[in-house]
């Protein structure tokens, strides 16, 4: 370690070559977490040719995302990012940049605004509808996992793409949900082409011949959309057809072709897809392994809803405990424990320690959720922990990030918030719930599975019985 102004960040020592890489297993924000208890909040790794900081510590996270925000807003190249982005045309791994500006700037209108928003709230009204009819007509233990996902997927479609696709449009073998998570699950993982760049041929994890058949069946997904759109198939004006006419009148600006369009699209859904509904799925099964928590929420979605309706999203605002239940979850369980990797532009010093250009960036906020400097009692889930407390999840405490926060924070955080609050609120106050077979709320494996999107290992099944009087 140089010491003076180009001391590096201290860390654990490396092997030559590989450097750190032996020490990350399946949960990688688990064990960076343990090692930077020992090694401090920032911490230097060397991932065989990358040099990585992970920063674990609610003051850290601030210099990166507040502090030099404008130097950590890039996204490093990686082989998936090319592979299965258009070779980074879309939103989450463009490099930064005007290009990267411009399509934020048009997405955050045209998709994600406060008035976009509500304007598809009819739409989710009753896609909610469809799903609390059917769970009121199962008799039996359900997956919940597969229910969220569905509606989550079928809202989202409805709002980007102007109308549902089933599973099979997507592909006759695996479908939508199942390939969506593996693009997650792919453009997480530390592929080692990316570090060690002569060896990228080899394609020794099979990631490259995965990334291929995926894109593959993703470009021919996007395109029959764009087909669908081209000949009007479709009544709706919706956000394909936006963007289809922008690149049509050539006043976009900035370079803007079918396969800008593609990249966003892409993003878009694999983005919305997954993280709403990992995030609820989370929020259900700590409800279901603490009772007394299930019970106070439905007794303050009674008093503020009633037993005679159900929840609208004019009452989210209202419902404060519910708002408290969110916040705990998203502390212990960001669907995003290392958000997505940043990239320095230029050299930075941070607490003294100097970051040079082109080093990647890990932020865990698994660690920072977890930290006993920062929380009381961090492993146990206590949502009383957040009633009074001004702290929220706008990215303002850094604390509490689960949405990021600064330039490359999360554009679709309202959405996002407001879709978990609400199918959370209508499932627990439309049905009491139960665990199969005599399960006790102790036993629910709460195993994690490592990807961009980190969600449960196993799936999450329970028995509804509907309550309202309506
Ligand atoms: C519970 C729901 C969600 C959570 C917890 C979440 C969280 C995140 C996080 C942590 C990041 C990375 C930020 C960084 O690297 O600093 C991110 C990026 C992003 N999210 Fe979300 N997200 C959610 C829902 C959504 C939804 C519904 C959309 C849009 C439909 C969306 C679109 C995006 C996009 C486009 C990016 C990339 C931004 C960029 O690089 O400029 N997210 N999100």
């Amino acid at each position: 370690q140089l010491l003076g102004p180009n001391r590096l960040p201290p860390g654990p020592i490396g092997l030559p070559i590989l450097g750190h890489f032996h020490l990350l297993g399946k949960n990688p924000h688990v064990d960076l977490c343990r090692l930077a208890r020992k090694h401090g909040p920032i911490m230097g790794l060397r991932l065989g040719f990358v040099r990585a900081v992970v920063v674990s510590s609610p003051a850290a996270a601030e210099l990166v995302l507040k502090t030099h925000d404008l130097v950590f807003a890039s996204r490093p190249r990686s082989d998936a990012s090319c592979r299965m982005s258009y070779d980074q045309r879309n939103l989450a791994f463009a490099p930064y940049g005007p290009y990267w500006r411009n399509m934020r700037k048009l997405c955050t209108l045209q998709l994600l605004s406060a008035s976009k928003m509500k304007q598809f709230e009819p739409m989710r009204k009753a896609e909610l509808g469809l799903l609390v009819a059917s769970l009121k007509q199962s008799r039996d233990t359900v997956d919940l996992r597969a229910r969220i996902s569905a509606v989550n997927g079928d809202m989202n479609c409805l709002m980007i793409l102007g109308r549902k696709y089933s599973d099979r449009d997507l592909d006759e073998q695996d479908g939508f949900k199942a390939l969506f998570s593996e693009a997650l699950d792919i453009t997480a993982q530390f592929n080692l082409a990316d570090y060690f760049p002569y060896i990228g041929g080899l394609d020794l994890h099979g990631l490259n011949r995965r990334m291929k058949r995926l894109s593959n069946v993703f470009d021919g997904f996007l395109e029959k959309i764009m087909e669908d759109h081209l000949h009007k198939k479709q009544q709706s004006h919706d956000f394909v057809d936006t963007m289809m006419a922008i690149m049509d009148s050539g006043e976009a600006g900035f370079e803007f072709d079918r396969t800008h369009i593609k990249a966003v699209l892409l993003d878009l859904l694999i983005a919305g897809m997954d993280t709403s509904a990992t995030a609820t799925e989370w929020t259900m099964s700590e409800l279901l392994r603490h009772p007394t928590v299930m019970k106070k929420l439905q007794e303050e979605l009674e008093s503020m809803v009633g037993l005679e309706s159900m929840v609208e999203e004019s009452h989210l605002d209202k419902l404060e405990y519910l708002e408290c239940v969110v916040k705990e979850v998203m502390r212990l369980h960001p669907v995003a424990p290392l958000l997505i990797p940043h990239e320095s532009m230029e050299d930075c010093e941070l607490q003294g320690f100097h970051i040079p250009k082109k080093s990647r960036v890990m932020v865990n906020v698994w660690a920072i959720g977890r930290d006993p400097d920062v929380w009381a009692n961090p492993d146990s889930f206590t949502p009383e922990r957040f009633v009074g407390s001004d702290i929220d999840m706008r990215g303002r405490h850094f604390e509490l990030i689960p949405f990021s926060s600064g330039r490359r924070g999360c554009p679709g955080m309202q959405l996002g918030s407001a879709l978990v609050k609400l199918l959370v609120a209508q499932l627990v106050h439309c049905f009491h719930w139960e665990l199969p077979n005599g399960m006790k709320p102790h036993d629910i494996d709460m195993s994690e599975h490592f990807g961009l999107v980190t969600a449960r290992a196993k799936r999450l099944m329970a028995v509804p019985t509907y309550r309202l009087h309506i």
